[in-house]
């Protein structure tokens, strides 16, 4: 197997040697520098030189339960290589940076590794919610792995819900204890990695009560199985959730107390006190607590970037090296990397991981700040955080299912073999689209955050730096398709749609319906108005990082990264057309064309203007529109669109 290996395709070294960029320069600037490349170079050549981590059959031919085994045995062994190379020299940014860029786990673990929320989430809420002590005393056992954790919130009757979590931990003031139960099934935690069978401790996000009150939801430090004999402790009930569409060597478990007692310093106390005597301390903001879900979605972008580009690189390889058809008598079979239709599925795929990555790190950025601030009891910009991470997560995840899945499809029948991978990675990357905040939940949570940001700008007020474009009235005279001018078209329906949103909710108002029921009715719009924010964020990030980060490079190596800001700017533009030929300065300016375009073309009359759902509405007056407002556009841009989308990506 190994000699196949090292004989490149003729192909794939021919498109190999018609690259015009400097590719270690390239792949220096996405590690963060050549220091970098290097670090993150000698841990995948440390890892992939260990034989033991190879599968002695592919594990697709494994047993759940051997498949488990094998996980655990190549996750030891991980520990054992990385924790010698461990760099305390590095900062959190630049070691979160490295680990976002190594593909080192999704190599040896096609599914995850069960020791996935050990290191993701567990240790990030001892140090989100723990105090000094606690953080002190526990991360120690965490780092050297005397203790194996998991992150253990989600229960079988909520996930989004957390305030409708079931778990309960009562404290008890004589014996200085807190008392877990899990007072029906649905109480029951479900879902949690490694939860099954590998996590001894884990921290439980619980309703708690002190005195006969609710103190909300609270985490606590909770150990689950014996340290010697691995069986769970007394009032624990432990298991495995059972086989799903991918994670099946993560050990997702379910976990339920009975009367289980813990001492009172178990819950982790940085942000809520609970004191002796049962007095409630409560945090500064009771959303602190859900610190460390805001780290991981911010990290998912990171994710996302490193699954996609894994997808999208054997898919183009795959293209490179695979001949098919004869479009040209008398000719070879071509490469299918030869067909734009393959351009244009696997390009936007390139364009896109590069896109989550720079808007990973400037997001990193952000959370790094932020955390920092809080750290001093500021809590001014966690709003803004938490509205990015959201929408950010949302929208990437869902974008690189679609595109993981799209380059599965561009293999053809090779694409469906799990030895393609492919499927696998799908199976990863569509996880992300539920776990972390269920996506429409998250899009739904910057919404609420637009909708707030669209009434301070009618009140004339400030608002976060992610929204200011809300407040900007200039009018677009005429399309400018460069970069800038897409971007600020994309703010225009943004802008539009919370604006269309505001008017929905005032509507539904007046006609007599609760907020909570107006929010419902106009829920279609609040998300597609949420993804319109997250566009604008994406492309302008792309966009003014690239502007900035890039002066130092040479010039082939910045041209191709702006020929894939292009691309990804135009690709969405041509994605969301409908919207940036109807993008709307104002509500009235919407809803007079919604308005004339339903009369004129006698589709409704006024009063069930606003019954249809949105989607059809803005469609169908999509269209409509277009021919009738001219107003905005002329209808000639759409044709310039399209041949410049053609002619401007790279065909060499
Ligand atoms: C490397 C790794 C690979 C990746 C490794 C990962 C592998 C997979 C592991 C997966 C692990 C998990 O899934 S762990 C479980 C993940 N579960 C979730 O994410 C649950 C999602 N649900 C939630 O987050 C919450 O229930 C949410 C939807 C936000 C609603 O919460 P509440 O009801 O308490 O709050 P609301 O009433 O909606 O809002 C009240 C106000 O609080 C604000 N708010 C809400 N959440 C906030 C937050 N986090 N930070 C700040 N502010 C927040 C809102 O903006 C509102 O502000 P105003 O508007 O100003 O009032
Ligand atoms: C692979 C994987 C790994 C996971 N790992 C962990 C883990 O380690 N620890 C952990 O605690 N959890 C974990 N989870 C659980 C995950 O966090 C939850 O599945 C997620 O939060 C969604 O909650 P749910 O499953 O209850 O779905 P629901 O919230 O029940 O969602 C179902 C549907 O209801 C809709 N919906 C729900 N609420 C609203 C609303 N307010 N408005 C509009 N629509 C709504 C959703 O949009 C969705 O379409 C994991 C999940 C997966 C898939």
């Amino acid at each position: 197997m190994d000699a196949v290996n090292k004989v490149i395709n003729e192909d794939l070294q021919k498109e190999r040697d018609k690259c015009k960029f400097n590719v270690a320069e390239l792949t220096a600037f996405l590690d963060g520098g050549d220091k970098f490349t290097q670090k993150r170079r000698e841990k995948e050549n440390r890892v992939f030189s260990i034989q033991g981590l190879r599968d002695a059959v592919p594990d697709e031919y494994m047993s759940h339960k051997e498949r488990y085994e094998n996980a655990v045995r190549k996750a030891v062994i991980m520990h054992q290589t990385l924790g010698t190379l461990e760099d305390k020299t590095l900062t959190e940014y630049e070691t979160a940076r490295l680990a976002l860029r190594a593909t080192t786990s999704s190599a040896i673990f096609k599914e995850n590794s069960p020791l996935m929320l050990h290191y993701s989430m567990f240790a990030n809420v001892i140090e989100g919610q723990g105090d000094e002590k606690q953080r002190e005393y526990w991360l120690k056992k965490i780092n050297n792995m005397e203790i194996i954790g998991t992150y253990a919130q989600t229960e079988l009757g909520h996930g989004t819900f957390i305030r409708g979590l079931e778990t309960t931990a009562e404290y008890d003031p004589k014996t200085e204890e807190f008392v877990l139960n899990s007072p029906k099934l649905t109480a029951y935690k479900w879902w949690p990695g490694g939860l099954a069978h590998t996590a001894n401790h884990c921290v439980v996000m619980a309703h708690t009560y002190s005195q006969g009150k609710s103190c909300g939801i609270q985490p606590f430090m909770v150990q689950i199985r014996d340290l010697e004999t691995n069986m769970p402790m007394k009032g624990v009930k432990l298991g495995e959730i059972g086989a799903k569409l991918g994670f099946n060597t993560v050990n997702n478990g379910f976990l339920g107390f009975e009367n289980h007692r813990i001492p009172r310093d178990r819950m982790l106390m940085k942000n809520s006190q609970i004191l002796k005597d049962g007095t409630f301390i409560s945090s500064p903001n009771s959303k602190l607590t859900y610190g460390t879900m805001v780290y991981i979605r911010v990290s998912i972008l990171g994710t996302m970037a490193n699954t996609l580009g894994r997808a999208v690189t054997i898919a183009t390889r795959y293209a490179a090296v695979r001949r098919q058809s004869q479009p040209k008598p008398n000719e070879p079979e071509p490469q299918i990397l030869d067909y734009v239709t393959q351009q244009h599925k696997l390009f936007i795929g390139i364009a896109s991981s590069h896109a989550y990555y720079i808007s990973c790190f400037w997001l990193w950025t952000l959370y790094h700040r932020v955390t920092k601030e809080l750290a001093v009891g500021n809590m001014d910009n966690l709003a803004e955080l938490h509205a990015l991470a959201c929408c950010l997560k949302a929208t990437t995840s869902a974008d690189a299912a679609v595109l993981v899945e799209r380059c599965r499809l561009a293999c053809g029948g090779h694409g469906y073999m799990l030895s393609s991978n492919l499927p696998q990675i799908y199976a990863n990357v569509t996880a992300a689209n539920t776990y972390e905040g269920e996506n429409t939940v998250m899009l739904l949570q910057t919404a609420r955050a637009l909708v707030k940001a669209g009434m301070q700008v009618a009140q004339g007020q400030k608002v976060s730096p992610s929204m200011a474009y809300l407040a900007d009235q200039s009018k677009m005279a005429k399309w400018d398709s460069s970069v800038d001018g897409i971007v600020k078209g994309f703010q225009k329906v943004a802008a539009g749609k919370v604006a269309a949103c505001l008017a929905s909710l005032q509507r539904h108002t007046n006609n007599g319906q609760s907020a909570e029921d107006a929010w419902n009715l106009t829920s279609v719009q609040l998300v597609a108005a949420s993804e319109a924010h997250a566009r604008v964020i994406l492309l302008s990030v792309f966009k003014s990082e690239m502007d900035v980060q890039t002066l130092t490079l040479s010039g082939e190596t910045r041209t191709v990264l702006f020929q894939l800001v292009q691309l990804y700017t135009i690709y969405w533009a041509l994605e969301k057309v409908g919207d940036l030929l109807l993008p709307t300065t104002t509500t009235t300016y919407s809803v007079s064309i919604c308005d004339t375009a339903m009369r004129c073309d006698g589709w409704m009359d006024e009063t069930s203007l606003f019954e249809k759902s949105t989607i059809q509405t803005s469609a169908r007056t999509g269209i409509a529109g277009l021919v009738l407002s001219g107003l905005v556009y002329d209808s000639a841009v759409y044709p310039e669109l399209v041949h410049q989308s053609l002619t401007s990506w790279p065909l060499q």
